[in-house]
């Protein structure tokens, strides 16, 4: 089965005939067109059609196989009109701004259907392509956290740290993936602790997470790293951050329950007396967004299935004094799972 038959398949399931995609990320996964932010796709019974303007004219046909119709609104609209006419029509709830709305209410002569996550649940499973994006993506963070390591010193600022990180990623073709993450001494107090002017001092704990982005795939990884001899206190933290990681880790495999993965690290904390301080999901998905399914959080009912990317990355963040953050790249695999992400954790 294509994702466009199992998209439209999902379609039936929510009761529409057609469906109007204006999330760029689900523009780019249906069409391949890598400026998803400035086209549409109309999914109906007979197929996809990808609108897009003049300025793309070149690039839309080089990167996608999906029928183009190159307009601008209004025209685009009044092309889809004709379409979809009487039919019921999804558009996604949670993209679609209300002046979006209101042009498709302008144009068309259809019932408009609020739909939620029906691109999102086809792109839960990646194909073998897909996987060896994201693969390429953490190969090259991997290469880039190993050049940059040494210069993690007393002395240095964080934001040359960032710095660093961000030439590397560039150098090796791939975007910067997110907003880099160098969190050192209370900083790391702060689970998105983007790096700063601060200065990192000796006994420093500084958690380091960033990510390439490469043929529009996310990489995504934490490392927490020492800088001389931290306290007793974050080596505790430190330690306990690892039991957690490598258990949630270890218990992935086709059929595991995101709810119960996430319970099995907050618990592990839990026994360190510092789940209170765990203040965020186990993990995400990670593909075309840095965030998408499966979500490992608490009560998530969500279930693995091989082709599925997942991050594992329990954190602990006391306030005033610092953090900890250890996150690594998950392939479901048929059999288990194979960690994409390769960078050496510290031994504390
Ligand atoms: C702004 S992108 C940050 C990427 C980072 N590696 C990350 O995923 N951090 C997690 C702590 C996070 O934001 N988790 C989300 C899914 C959450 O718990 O809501």
């Amino acid at each position: 089965m294509t994702s466009l038959d199992q998209l439209q398949a999902a379609m039936s399931g929510a009761d529409v005939e057609a469906l109007w995609v204006s999330n760029p990320a689900n523009v780019r996964a249906i069409t391949g067109f890598s400026s998803g932010a400035d086209g549409k796709v109309l999914v109906t019974a007979q197929g996809a059609t990808l609108y897009t303007d003049a300025r793309y004219t070149v690039q839309a046909r080089e990167e996608s196989r999906v029928p183009q119709h190159i307009a601008r609104p209004p025209e685009t609209y009044q092309d889809a009109a004709g379409r979809v006419r009487g039919q019921r029509v999804g558009f996604e709830a949670e993209h679609l701004t209300v002046a979006g709305l209101e042009a498709l209410q302008d144009h068309w002569d259809v019932t408009l259907v609020p739909t939620r996550g029906l691109v999102e649940g086809v792109r839960l499973i990646k194909s073998p392509q897909e996987v060896q994006a994201v693969r390429d993506a953490q190969a090259l963070a991997d290469r880039v956290f190993a050049e940059v390591r040494p210069m993690l010193r007393a002395g240095v600022r964080e934001l040359d740290v960032a710095l660093a990180l961000e030439t590397g990623l560039r150098r090796g073709g791939a975007e910067v993936g997110f907003d880099v993450i160098v969190a050192s001494g209370p900083r790391g107090a702060m689970p998105h602790g983007v790096a700063s002017e601060r200065v990192i001092e000796d006994g420093d704990l500084v958690t380091i997470d960033f990510g390439a982005r490469l043929r529009g795939y996310h990489s995504d990884m934490t490392r927490t790293v020492a800088v001389g001899t931290p306290s007793g206190e974050m080596r505790r933290v430190y330690n306990a951050v690892l039991e957690a990681e490598e258990a949630a880790v270890a218990a992935i495999r086709p059929g595991a329950k995101a709810g119960e993965l996430d319970a099995l690290a907050r618990g592990i904390l839990e026994r360190h007396g510092l789940a209170e301080y765990f203040a965020h999901s186990l993990g995400h998905g990670v593909g075309l967004n840095i965030h998408e399914g499966p979500s490992l959080r608490k009560g998530s009912e969500d279930v693995l299935e091989p082709g599925m990317v997942v991050t594992v990355e329990p954190g602990v963040y006391l306030p005033d004094v610092g953090g900890v953050r250890i996150e690594d790249l998950v392939l479901v695999t048929e059999d288990g799972h194979e960690v994409l992400s390769h960078t050496p954790k510290e031994r504390l």
